[in-house]
């Protein structure tokens, strides 16, 4: 175990059942977004997120989110030089240090994403660690960030990265949650079908800039949240104007109705919010959009039936 962990077993065992899963899940309970600060020091940026992890479980958090690109500064000419081989955990610092950190403090981690080196290839991946410090789900970003706006930004994801494949939804003991990293949040056919395989909560690690930030940000994660009646979590590295790429920050949680619970500015922060599964039922009862929906005369994504 690397120095820089030290810590006790958390250990709760409340459980409640939600009928839309098949497994007893905690249904109240503190998620943390971890707004951590990247340098281009990677070890200091391991360290950074152990301190911050451990901040958000000592505050209670049995769900713990880090940031897109958290061990490596956001810029194309450095990806490559971060990357880790998760098939070779010696050679994953990064990696292991959140399983550890996962099992030490008993939590749930989505851990934001890391550059990935997987058969000559890199990809924008997030790993999901259960309490057992066990590798739960990897993502791998999905819709690339490419985008040239004259005069303003100018950033292409797809000369560095390939795309992911796959959606990705995953059980664990704090509900099901569907993943997405930045862009993937964009686009709402992937919470639609987050939503259809019985999510209860979209996490998306993300690292929004200045000329989008502002002005969508909050918009679309809480539209994605709004529109399928779940919880949203967003988490950002905090703001480092010294780079070429801005990053907006503002790490938010958004309820089933739409309504902001927690937010950021965009310093280095740790945002501590309880979720409340309850929520999701209410929101969907008032106003059951499922049963309002017209697929009679639309119908964009075929509904997945519900996994074994
Ligand atoms: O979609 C956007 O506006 C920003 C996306 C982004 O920054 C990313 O995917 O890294």
């Amino acid at each position: 175990m690397p120095a820089y962990i030290n810590c006790k077993q958390h250990q709760t065992s409340a459980c409640a059942s939600l009928n839309t899963m098949e497994v007893p899940i905690i249904s109240k309970f503190k998620v943390g977004l971890c707004q951590l600060t990247v340098s281009s020091d990677k070890n200091q940026n391991l360290i950074r997120a152990h301190n911050l992890i451990k901040d958000a479980a000592q505050q209670g958090a049995r769900l713990v989110v880090l940031p897109e690109m958290w061990n490596c500064p956001y810029s194309a000419d450095g990806f490559a030089k971060y990357a880790e081989d998760f098939e070779n955990g010696d050679s994953s610092p990064s990696f292991s240090v959140l399983s550890e950190v996962a099992s030490c403090y008993g939590i749930t981690i989505v851990g934001g994403s890391i550059p990935e080196w997987c058969n000559g290839r890199l990809y924008n991946t997030c790993c999901v660690f259960g309490p057992d410090g066990k590798l739960k789900a990897k993502h791998r970003k999905i819709h690339l960030f490419d985008i040239d706006v004259p005069g303003d930004i100018s950033f292409k994801e797809s000369d560095s990265f390939a795309a992911g494949d796959e959606p990705t939804i995953v059980d664990t003991d704090i509900g099901r949650i569907g993943i997405g990293i930045c862009h993937d949040m964009r686009f709402p056919e992937l919470a639609m079908l987050y939503r259809a395989k019985g999510a209860h909560i979209i996490c998306y690690p993300g690292a929004f800039n200045m000329s989008t930030g502002d002005l969508l940000w909050e918009l679309v994660q809480r539209t994605r949240a709004a529109d399928n009646q779940l919880f949203v979590a967003t988490c950002s590295p905090s703001r480092d104007s010294a780079g070429c790429y801005t990053i907006w920050g503002h790490s938010t949680l958004v309820s089933p109705f739409g309504e902001i619970i927690a937010t950021s500015e965009h310093e280095e922060t740790v945002v501590v919010a309880e979720i409340d599964y309850s929520e999701i039922q209410l929101t969907r009862e008032s106003l059951p959009l499922e049963k309002q929906r017209r697929s009679d005369i639309y119908q964009f994504i075929e509904i997945a039936p519900r996994r074994p």
